[in-house]
């Protein structure tokens, strides 16, 4: 399979220069040449497949002409150690669990793929790989748990300083070994222009070897499409997808999902007040802007990565993207008000970004009421601790061990400025 630059089709690679450059040079993103889809006999079956046995026939869609089938049958084994279960909260309002990773964040899966494709691609190569990454929160505990002690790959995570929550900031910065982490002194736009920048490099990028683990990197999404269709074939009626949304990547996976042939209503994009996407969804104008600080802090992100990825699978036509998606955003006050709605009306405790997303699934089913949504829960509620004790009270979430033992342990941290001459003064000296 051939992967081509959103920016221009002529500019073609193969697997490995796709996954492992990640970037092309003309800054656009990679997208496969041919989408693939999951043919009739897969659909036939589709609703009795394991998690696993549905990760073998997308990952072997989108990449068994590059990689023999035994080596994806371990890497998807692999990814999928731990289930993404369904509660159903009412016949119609179903919330997906993707928090039961070792990092409790969605973000697991896709780093996990990543992490195992790489070594896999990279099997005959004896070169250190550096792997760059961005965070807003909970992609960067992702990548640091999936890549600690790899043999021959070092990760350096961008985070802003000051906008992580504080047991998502002991998941970046306390490991050590092969991970270290650069705090920002900026917005996650700022981390994630400082990265691409090292890409955009191509004499640094080449000498060290650079990779991508942001969902930039088509690697990271493809196992994200897993869920959509293991989620979505344990409810009876053909469901809307509602998917609390920052870079916009857990959304593109969803559309690669559909795209293999998954049957859905619609997408619904829920954001907080770093609102781009559905105001284009209003408007048709694409308009970045700075991110803005929030209680759910993984979604704010003012220049979504891959919306090119979008504007490319709907021929860059604002009516086609409408046609699928709808766009809704709420502010922290509304967020905060969901969290204690949906613990005093139906008992569940949700994070902050699941709220925003179960806002706009209740605001989306009451004009669409014959219409089940699944809205995809992206972190535990642990990870984001002061807000939820802040609105049910001291005590009310367990802290998974796996998080609680981070608490204690020391932040190992070097503090930059969102300069890019200072960062690949930085780089250089690695
Ligand atoms: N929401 C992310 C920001 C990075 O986005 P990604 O899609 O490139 O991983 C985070 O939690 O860090």
């Amino acid at each position: 399979m051939l992967y081509h630059s959103t920016n221009n089709p002529d500019h073609r690679v193969d697997l490995k220069e796709a996954i492992l450059r990640s970037l092309p040079p003309d800054n656009g993103l990679y997208m496969p040449d041919t989408l693939p889809t999951l043919g009739e006999e897969f659909w036939k079956g589709w609703r009795d497949l394991s998690f696993r046995e549905i990760g073998h026939a997308v990952a072997g869609a989108f990449f068994g002409e590059d990689v023999p089938e035994d080596a994806l049958r371990e890497i998807v084994d692999g990814t999928l150690e731990f289930d993404a279960p369904v509660v159903s909260l009412t016949p119609d309002d179903h919330i997906l669990e993707l928090f039961h990773g070792p990092t409790l964040a969605f973000k697991d899966f896709g780093a996990r793929f990543m992490a195992r494709l790489m070594a896999w691609l990279t099997r005959d190569e004896d070169r250190q790989l550096t792997v760059l990454v961005a965070t807003s929160g909970d992609t960067g505990g992702a990548v640091a748990s999936a890549f600690h002690n790899v043999p021959g790959t070092r990760v350096f995570i961008l985070y802003p300083k000051g906008k992580v929550s504080g047991l998502q900031e002991k998941q970046l910065t306390t490991l050590g070994g092969n991970i270290a982490a650069l705090e920002i002194d900026g917005t996650f736009d700022d981390c994630q222009r400082l990265v691409k920048s090292a890409f955009l490099d191509r004499e640094l990028s080449e000498r060290l070897n650079l990779t991508s683990a942001n969902s930039i990197n088509l690697s990271r999404l493809v196992p994200q499409s897993f869920y959509y269709i293991h989620s979505a074939r344990q409810i009876d009626r053909t469901p809307a997808f509602v998917i609390p949304s920052g870079n916009f990547g857990n959304l593109t996976a969803g559309l690669l999902a559909r795209q293999l042939g998954l049957p859905v209503e619609r997408f619904v994009a829920a954001t907080n007040i770093n609102d781009v996407v559905p105001r284009y969804l209003e408007s048709g104008d694409y308009q970045p802007l700075p991110s803005e600080a929030t209680i759910s802090n993984a979604m704010d992100v003012g220049a979504p990565s891959n919306f090119a990825r979008m504007q490319a699978l709907f021929g860059s036509s604002w009516e086609e993207m409408c046609d699928t998606i709808d766009g809704l955003a709420f502010s922290d006050e509304e967020t905060r008000a969901a969290i204690r709605e949906v613990k005093e009306t139906l008992g569940y405790t949700i994070d902050p970004h699941g709220a925003v997303g179960w806002l706009a699934a209740k605001a989306w089913r009451t004009a669409h009421p014959d219409t089940p949504t699944i809205t995809l829960e992206t972190a535990h509620p642990s990870k984001f601790l002061d807000v939820m004790e802040e609105e049910l009270g001291k005590g009310s979430v367990e802290i998974p061990e796996r998080l609680a033992v981070l608490a204690d342990r020391e932040k190992v941290a070097t503090s930059m400025s969102a300069d890019e001459a200072e960062f690949k003064d930085w780089l250089n000296g690695q």
